[in-house]
């Protein structure tokens, strides 16, 4: 069952800039996947038509089935919980605990607070914060807060996960934990779909790779047909 389909998709931007032409791809449930591609190619600008920060020009985004263009208004906070969404400046409120910046999204669907503690409490220990949770984000170091802001992108329990250059910032190692913990996630329920120019990594982590190039998909390397 596919999660995520691109029908011919462009996108061009008010002003002229042909961000993406044509692109077609399906996400199945269960999937991590990468999409690389040179400064510029269009990486973010399809990241932005799934969480629905921008509109495609011409063609459709199908999420769960359902063509993300009858999602207006009120539905698009609806949607918004299916898709969490991870940055590169993670973006934490600095005036915030972790736990109040991770608890957030459940604050704003209305969910009774000690149901949002009892939750928060759980994602933290996935991401192995369990004992951050009263610090604010300027105590903590650059890893600890991008897996904040991934605790906060999944704790809605989300059926696809899309992160924008996650890993940008960090070093190495920091770079594989946080992969790691997104290779967990497909087995609880959630896709995965990483955006990096970072192709070192990117063929390290074996999975499926879109490949674009000044807004076109030129390819899409299953695992299997990485070169060594
Ligand atoms: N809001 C915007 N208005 C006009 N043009 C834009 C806008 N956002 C992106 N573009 C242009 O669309 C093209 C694709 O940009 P996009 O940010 O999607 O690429 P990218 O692959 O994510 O690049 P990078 O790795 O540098 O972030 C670029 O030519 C960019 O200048």
């Amino acid at each position: 069952m596919p999660v995520l389909r691109f029908d011919n998709v462009s996108k061009q931007y008010p002003g002229g800039q042909q961000a993406l032409s044509d692109v077609g791809f399906q996400v199945d449930a269960g999937e991590m996947l990468f999409v690389t591609g040179h400064s510029g190619a269009g990486k973010s600008t399809l990241l932005k038509l799934i969480h629905l920060a921008e509109r495609p020009s011409r063609g459709a985004v199908l999420f769960d089935d359902r063509n993300l263009l009858r999602v207006r208004g009120r539905q698009v906070a609806l949607h918004r919980r299916r898709v969490g969404v991870v940055f590169q400046d993670h973006r934490l409120l600095a005036d915030r605990t972790v736990a109040e910046n991770v608890g957030l999204p459940l604050l704003l669907q209305g969910l009774r607070r000690g149901e949002i503690a009892k939750r928060v409490r759980a994602v933290l220990d996935r991401v192995s914060l369990g004992t951050r949770a009263t610090a604010l984000p300027a105590q903590l170091s650059a890893g600890e807060q991008q897996r904040v802001g991934i605790a906060r992108a999944i704790v809605s329990e989300p059926a696809l996960l899309v992160a924008d250059e996650p890993t940008g910032n960090l070093d190495p190692t920091l770079a594989a934990e946080i992969m790691a913990l997104f290779e967990s996630l497909p087995e609880r329920g959630t896709s995965v779909l990483v955006a990096s120019h970072d192709l070192a990594l990117v063929k390290r982590m074996r999975k499926r790779v879109l490949v674009l190039d000044k807004g076109r998909l030129v390819d899409d390397i299953q695992p299997e047909d990485l070169a060594e």
